[in-house]
């Protein structure tokens, strides 16, 4: 058995495939990211599941996504944004090298517009957004090795703030 050498946690939009895929670049190991994973195991959009089958139906597939994640890869990986729900999974995660990264709800509007792919902020986002991380930052934060603010910040600079963090500078 094998575990990731960062986990990457937090909302919606807030960067962790950008972040993802560079900090596996510095680190000369692979990115992975579990929304992607279920894509690819169910053939249909992460929005078409929660169309299709609701909410509850998406969190039982996720569950088992991310543990066979974190089991299998050994690179960077990121979960999707509501994964730390799973009590589960926040089980699974502790001791691993986790990485919260952070934003606040301007900087949210300004990466995702906030629509689109992401059904749980197709009706009146900000207010969604507002509330998803209400229930859900306290979760983020306890199962957080180290908490990387990105607002203000380049994708290279939030990737120097988790490699400094967690130590992995000189790796
Ligand atoms: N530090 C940053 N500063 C400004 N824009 C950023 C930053 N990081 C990512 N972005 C932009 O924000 C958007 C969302 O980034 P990204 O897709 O990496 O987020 P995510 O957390 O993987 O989102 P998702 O919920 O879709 O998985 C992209 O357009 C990306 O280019
Ligand atoms: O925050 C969430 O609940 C979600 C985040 C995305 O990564 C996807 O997993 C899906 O859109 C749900
Ligand atoms: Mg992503």
């Amino acid at each position: 058995m094998s575990s990731p050498v960062i986990v990457l946690v937090g909302p919606m939009g807030v960067g962790k495939s950008t972040v993802g895929r560079l900090l596996a670049e510095r680190l000369g190991v692979a990115y992975r990211d579990t929304d992607d994973d279920i894509v690819t195991a169910e053939g249909r959009t992460v929005a078409d599941i929660f169309v299709d089958e609701g909410e509850p139906a998406f969190r039982a597939i996720e569950k088992r996504a991310v543990r066979t994640a974190l089991t299998e890869h050994e690179g960077v990986l990121a979960l999707g944004g509501g994964a730390i729900l799973d009590a589960d999974t926040r089980a699974l995660l502790a001791g691993l090298p986790v990485v919260y990264l952070s934003m606040d709800v301007e900087e949210a509007v300004r990466r995702t517009g906030l629509g689109a792919a992401r059904p749980l902020l197709a009706v009146n986002p900000r207010k969604q957004w507002r509330e998803l991380m209400e229930a859900r930052r306290h979760l983020y934060e306890e199962a957080a090795t180290a908490v990387v603010p990105t607002d203000g910040r380049t994708p290279e600079e939030v990737t120097e703030a988790a490699l400094n963090a967690l130590e992995l500078k000189d790796v």
